[in-house]
């Protein structure tokens, strides 16, 4: 409990609109990060522009919150220039997967061992309710003129073909369960994805909690094993977690799917880059006026009135 207050900042106060599941998703990373014990000054969140991507205001470890769509780039130099670092994507169903849904499948791609967290919410919360990526055809929420003309990106089904390495998804309102996923994601070494379904009490009067409550049912409750124990059930393991992410009538959440087997992107970086990670980047020196010079030293002098 002490360790969850600490996580909290003590100068800003979360602004979401009451009733958001957004609180959700903030309890829940705030109480995965103290049960991990995690260190503020090696952890990092990430996000791009949307109501989601407040989060790091509010989060006592280091944040920055980037441009719209471009968490993951952002993030992606961060964990290359500076392996030893935790870090952390929060993004919005039009930020990950509308504007930023390159990023996102190039992060599976490579398997780089970074979190990303998408609040689902299936609409443009920030700018006032239009269709997301993620709202199915022929949906109309309250701001929508007239039913959702574009058919849905399925973020779980994405994220597997992608080739994250391990694919989960949450429930803003069940917390306990959305800690344990964080944790778990967290600890995986490789791209993980954590799908969080995120009413949005404001503008989607379609997706709300009582929707959810009826229809979400548990994965690992029905028996699921999402672990692909040897290399040679990778396939199978994955059509089945593929099977799942396609059901609609009834939600399934939990763990879809890890591949403990695929290597690191760091790994693969260092058979071409022979030094790399072993001289840490952002911990070694570069050249200026013919000189060895930290680049946190230049980063102090530039920016030593921004820091607080
Ligand atoms: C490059 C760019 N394009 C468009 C916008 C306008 N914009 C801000 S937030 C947003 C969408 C937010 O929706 P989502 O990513 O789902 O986040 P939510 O607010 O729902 O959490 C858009 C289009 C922007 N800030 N920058
Ligand atoms: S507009 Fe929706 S997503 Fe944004 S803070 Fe309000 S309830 Fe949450
Ligand atoms: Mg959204």
């Amino acid at each position: 409990m002490v360790r969850d207050m600490l996580m909290y900042k003590t100068n800003v106060w979360p602004d979401w609109c009451p009733g958001c599941g957004n609180y959700g998703i903030l309890t829940s990373v705030i109480k995965a990060l103290a049960e991990l014990d995690a260190d503020p000054s090696k952890t990092v969140i990430v996000s791009g522009i949307g109501c989601s991507g407040k989060i790091p205001h509010f989060i006592n470890v280091n944040g920055v919150h980037t441009l719209h769509g471009r968490a993951i780039p952002f993030a992606t130099g961060i964990k290359l220039s500076n392996p030893e670092l935790t870090v952390i994507v929060h993004g919005g169903d039009g930020d990950l997967l509308g504007i930023g849904a390159g990023h996102f499948v190039a992060l599976g791609r490579r398997n780089i061992d970074i979190t990303v967290i998408l609040h689902d919410n299936k609409v443009y919360g920030l700018t006032k309710g239009q269709a997301s990526p993620t709202l199915p055809y022929g949906v109309r929420t309250k701001a929508l003129n007239y039913p959702n003309i574009h058919y849905n990106v399925n973020p779980v089904a994405l994220a597997l073909t992608s080739g994250y390495t391990f694919v989960a998804r949450g429930y803003a309102f069940n917390g306990e369960h959305l800690k344990e996923l964080i944790k778990k994601a967290i600890v995986h070494r490789g791209s993980a994805f954590i799908d969080v379904l995120q009413p949005c009490v404001t503008f989607n009067n379609i997706y709300t909690a009582e929707y959810y409550r009826s229809r979400i049912h548990d994965l690992q409750k029905a028996g699921w094993n999402p672990v692909v124990e040897r290399l040679d059930e990778a396939v199978e393991k994955l059509q089945g977690a593929i099977k799942f992410s396609l059901e609609e009538e009834r939600i399934p959440i939990g763990i879809f799917y890890v591949n403990p087997h695929v290597p690191l992107f760091e790994e693969r970086l260092r058979e071409v880059l022979k030094e790399y990670p072993r001289v840490n980047p952002a911990n070694s020196p570069i050249e200026r006026n013919n000189a060895p010079v930290l680049s946190s030293d230049i980063f102090e002098e530039l920016f030593s009135d921004f820091i607080i």
